[in-house]
């Protein structure tokens, strides 16, 4: 059996063909899965788990579907959809995973990650998330009216597109230095991440022991899903 893992969709109402392509995914392959792992950023906003409009709700309808059909779904916040609380597990039939998370893939320790922890030298990124998954800050958030919310992150998003720190659209690579030592700490050799929109699977050496750091890729043009089996790991485009 295969566990399917993907992130980074950052699905939008911009782009109905990449939540078309991923409701597809949904209805098709991850059917036959052993588990779907959703590894943050699904969505490109996310201000509240009361949020009734496209995509989140013919997504989370979906993934409840597929939930209610036994395959298990995990989710992960991301930098753009930290907001998910209980509601949201609900609405998707999933569980809310931490971040970090340790599994046990076919038997094989693994940690999982969205993966901007792992940008530690952005420190500008790092102080805006401290303040973002503080909960007083997420509590003093959600208590505005929607309407309120949805504009904030109009305006959020359109300054993060003017690069001003913390919710800047630049997004640098990983810290080699950190993803050693995170690795070290959890005493694993595998790593699954999302967030660098760098798809690949990286050979490393953590404590003088051979490690592998598996990237998912975005979904920006086109999809991608790492399908693990008893048999290895694949990264593919889809
Ligand atoms: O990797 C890197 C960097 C990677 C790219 C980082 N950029 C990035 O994530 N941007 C971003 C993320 C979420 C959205 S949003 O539209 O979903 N939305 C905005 C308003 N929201 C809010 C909530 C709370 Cl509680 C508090 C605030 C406050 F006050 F802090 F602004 C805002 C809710 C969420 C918009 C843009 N560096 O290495």
């Amino acid at each position: 059996m295969t566990v399917l893992f993907v992130s980074d969709l950052h699905l939008d109402a911009s782009r109905p063909a990449i939540t078309a392509l991923f409701l597809d995914f949904l209805a098709g392959e991850a059917r036959q899965a052993e588990a779907l792992y959703i590894l943050g950023d699904l969505f490109e906003a996310w201000v509240g788990d009361d949020d009734p409009g496209e995509p989140g709700a013919s997504v989370c309808a979906t993934l409840r579907a597929l939930a209610a059909r036994g395959v298990p779904v995990f989710l992960m916040r991301g930098n753009r959809d930290f907001l998910y609380g209980q509601a949201m597990a609900e609405r998707c039939g999933a569980t809310l995973l931490p971040d970090p998370c340790v599994i046990s893939l076919h038997g094989r320790p693994t940690l999982l990650m969205h993966g901007d922890l792992l940008c530690s030298d952005d420190a500008a990124y790092q102080a805006f998330r401290r303040q973002v998954r503080d909960p007083a800050w997420q509590a003093n958030f959600l208590a505005q009216p929607l309407p309120a919310r949805q504009a904030f992150a109009a305006q959020a998003r359109a300054a993060s597109r003017q690069h001003q720190a913390g919710v800047s659209e630049m997004i640098t690579d990983v810290t080699p230095a950190t993803v050693e030592s995170t690795l070290a700490s959890y005493g694993v050799d595998r790593l699954i991440h999302g967030h660098t929109h760098r798809p690949a699977i990286h050979a490393l050496t953590v404590n003088g022991q051979p490690a592998i750091r598996v990237v998912l890729g975005d979904w920006y043009e086109q999809g991608s899903v790492l399908r693990a089996s008893a048999d290895g790991l694949a990264l593919t485009a889809i």
